[in-house]
């Protein structure tokens, strides 16, 4: 592969008698992967829940998986054949498993998000990362994930749908009206930062071409401005992981130093690994000396607590990760075994300050009365009563639709409750999560972003139950 001579040239200076084994990956083929969705392999008996890989009976994803080598650190991960097209595969297409490249899968692995809480991934498009951490939220808590890119995020909102995630809500908005919106309320927030792709280059060669040598201090203040955000969404006590696909040090270690010499309240988390896995320190020698003097020589040395994954080293492509916690008492609002149903609205009592402060406070207060909007409906409810078919409720949604929903439920489902309040949307109804209730309900302000979406989805609730215009 014919790599940028400048690009040879600083890894060379950065990795010193290393650089060739680095270099000599190159002509390695590139690593290849799938992740079982553990949202849709079940095991026969439902209260084993997603713990699938043990089990005995294989389900059709598992069948596919046997005699193949695991990914070590990640959860029902194995690697395939470089000459494989799993993406043909009708189990794909199923949402069995996720093309992922196995490097890839660390990040949500280090995130580790349990049960009950509520998570963001701010830089999700399409989606990999999100469908690994809704398998690990097991249709519980909140997941809202998100991307600045309008085109990307079609594809985001497809694979979450094709994954089965329940719980989530698709957005396309900036960190900032994230931040605007929500304030401090994410337990865990990821941050998969756009990057110049070094780590890349043997898996897609466009990247090669794209690359020069001053796209890392281009990518370097993008992430800045994202990670500024992020530490806003951030609740105390919460976790946030920064990661990126490449190796320039300004975007990895430095954007984590710059971050933490502005928020003296994150520090790096360190994790420990298996050796043999091949993961490598951050490497804090590599910051500019105003990146280490901004930080201060203690600070910085925690910068090799961040991992750094190395083609040479790993059986994987090149990444960067780093695990950040905030500090303060993580209030939990879900229980932190999450196995219980989210709460009713008249139920959340403990809802997050920041995101009664984001909704105006009079709308939750709404909520906690019982009392709902037009597109606020428990399944079994009367819709639209006193409006003609077709006319628009109050935040966009379909009148008809909604009695078209109501109705099949009564004839189809009696006694079904829907898992959260239902929001009509196009000839689609959603079951929005209750935890996403500084979103869509109860925060005018998002409400209104996502009203004005037209065709281009803004904000997409995505259902635990989902029920198409046959309703
Ligand atoms: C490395 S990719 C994310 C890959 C994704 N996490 C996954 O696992 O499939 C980075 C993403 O960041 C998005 N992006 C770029 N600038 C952004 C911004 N300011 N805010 C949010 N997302 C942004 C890009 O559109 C791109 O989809």
């Amino acid at each position: 592969m014919a790599l940028p001579k400048e690009y040879v040239i600083m890894m060379r200076e950065l990795l010193g008698e290393e650089a060739e084994a680095f270099l000599a990956s190159y002509g390695e083929p590139k690593r290849t992967a799938i992740r079982l969705n553990g949202l849709k392999n079940q095991a026969d008996d439902p209260s084993e829940g997603s713990d699938l890989v043990e089990k005995d009976k294989p389900s059709a994803g598992r069948t596919f998986v046997q005699g193949r080598d695991p990914v070590p650190w990640a959860e029902g991960a194995y690697y395939t054949e470089e000459t494989e097209r799993p993406g043909k595969h009708p189990y794909y297409y199923a949402g069995l498993y996720y093309i992922q490249e196995p490097s890839a899968m660390l990040p949500a692995e280090l995130l580790d998000p349990q049960p009950g809480q509520r998570v963001l991934d701010l830089c999700a498009a399409p989606g990999g990362k999100s469908t690994q951490l809704a398998a690990k939220l097991r249709g519980t808590g909140l997941l809202v994930t998100n991307d600045l890119a309008t085109e990307r995020t079609k594809a985001l909102a497809e694979n979450i749908e094709r994954a089965g995630v329940g719980g989530a809500v698709v957005a396309n908005e900036s960190p900032a009206k994230l931040a605007a919106a929500f304030g401090a309320a994410f337990d865990r927030v990821l941050v998969d930062a756009p990057c110049s792709g070094e780590g890349m280059f043997r898996k897609d060669e466009d990247m090669v071409r794209q690359w020069d040598a001053k796209a890392p201090a281009r990518y370097a203040a993008m992430q800045d401005e994202i990670m500024r955000e992020a530490a806003k969404l951030v609740a105390p006590g919460g976790r946030l992981v920064y990661s990126t696909c490449t190796f320039s040090p300004v975007e990895n270690e430095g954007t984590i130093a710059r971050f933490l010499a502005a928020h003296p309240d994150f520090d790096v988390v360190t994790t420990e690994w298996p050796a043999e896995w091949g993961f490598a320190p951050g490497r804090p020698e590599w910051l500019t000396p105003e990146e280490a003097a901004a930080l201060g020589p203690d600070r910085a040395a925690r910068l090799a607590g961040t991992i750094r994954l190395w083609p040479h080293r790993v059986r994987g492509e090149g990444h960067f990760a780093a695990l950040l916690e905030r500090a303060g008492p993580l209030d939990r609002t879900a229980s932190d075994t999450g196995e219980e149903s989210a709460p009713a609205p008249a139920e959340v009592a403990e809802r997050p300050k920041a995101i009664e402060k984001a909704s105006g406070g009079a709308s939750f207060k709404d909520a906690k009365r019982g009392k709902r909007t037009a597109t606020d409906r428990r399944g079994g409810e009367a819709a639209g009563r006193g409006r003609s078919p077709g006319s628009r409720d109050g935040s966009g949604g379909d009148v008809d639709t909604m009695a078209r929903y109501e109705a099949f439920v009564q004839e189809s489902l009696p006694g079904w409750k829907p898992p959260g309040w239902i929001r009509i949307k196009g000839d689609h109804a959603y079951a929005v999560s209750e935890l996403a209730g500084g979103l869509e309900g109860t925060a005018p302000r998002a409400r209104r972003l996502a009203a004005r979406q037209g065709d281009q989805a803004s904000i997409r609730a995505f259902p635990s139950a989902r029920h198409g215009s046959q309703a």
